[in-house]
């Protein structure tokens, strides 16, 4: 479902003598299959942003190649949206002044879901993530979780193949984070989508998680199943522990 081939993607960075070139993705190799949930750690600037953003056609990766749900995310980026659904957890995709329900009309007409395909969606997406009470509300006016809910509703109308997650519990409550957790992990087991998930939450990774990789100086220093990535620090008790160790001593470097 998710092919990276060795991309790469550096920038340009400062003028003159202070020009410099800033590698945020380096070789990276990995495949990510249909119905797999991955997690995507690592540490703040790693390239886990620059990697996602490749991976939706945002961004044009400078070397290599990346294919998602068969497609080259840059030069077919219009048919990726229809099997893609992104979610960045500190930004919406949502009309701050439109009422929930309004955005959702957008996304239906952007997207071109079938008027019943969508009323049937919304409606199973409304009462698994309880958004009956804010439906008609603007999205300005919305809590952070209340908004999250509708971030990831938007993003799963139209019945993408693959989610691509960043952050999407930043700044929830212990309730909140449950719910969504709950949520998506059903989404990936009852529907098959396939799930990649960044998050500097290791509940997140903990409880959905089964495939973890991990990024460091913009290169995968780990690809493997929570069990493996706690072997790699046998010294420490909590999963914390374990990548806090593995942040600051990467695999590829020790
Ligand atoms: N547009 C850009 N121009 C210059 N440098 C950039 C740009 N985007 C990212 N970078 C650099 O690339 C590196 C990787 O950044 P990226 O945002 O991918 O990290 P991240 O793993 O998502 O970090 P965080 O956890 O803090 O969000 C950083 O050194 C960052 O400063």
């Amino acid at each position: 479902m998710i092919e990276v081939d060795r991309a790469g993607r550096s920038f340009t960075v400062g003028r003159g003598r202070s020009r410099r070139t800033v590698h945020a993705v380096q070789d990276l190799s990995f495949t990510v299959e249909a119905g797999e949930f991955v997690g995507y750690l690592g540490p703040n600037g790693a390239g886990k942003s620059t990697t996602i953003k490749m991976l939706t056609g945002i961004l044009a990766p400078t070397s290599g190649r990346i294919e998602v749900a068969g497609l080259d995310p840059l030069r077919r980026r219009t048919d990726l949206t229809r099997r893609i659904g992104v979610v960045f957890g500190q930004r919406t995709t949502l009309w701050w002044d439109l009422p929930l329900k309004d955005s959702f009309e957008l996304v239906r007409h952007l997207y071109k879901v079938d008027r019943n395909d969508f009323r049937r969606r919304l409606d199973e997406l409304a009462d698994l993530l309880d958004l009956s009470g804010f439906l008609h509300t603007p999205v300005r006016q919305l809590s952070l979780g209340q908004r999250m809910r509708g971030d990831i509703t938007a993003a799963l109308l139209h019945d993408p193949a693959v989610l691509v997650l960043d952050e999407p519990t930043i700044g929830l409550d212990v309730v909140s984070k449950a719910a969504m957790r709950a949520f998506l992990g059903r989404l990936n087991a009852e529907r098959g989508t396939t799930v990649l998930l960044t998050t500097h939450d290791l509940g997140d990774i903990e409880k959905l998680c089964r495939r973890v990789m991990l990024i460091h100086h913009g290169r995968l220093g780990f690809d493997g199943t929570l069990d493996d990535l706690r072997a790699l620090a046998p010294g420490e008790d909590s999963i914390e522990d374990v990548v806090t160790h593995l942040y600051t001593a990467p695999p590829a470097e020790r």
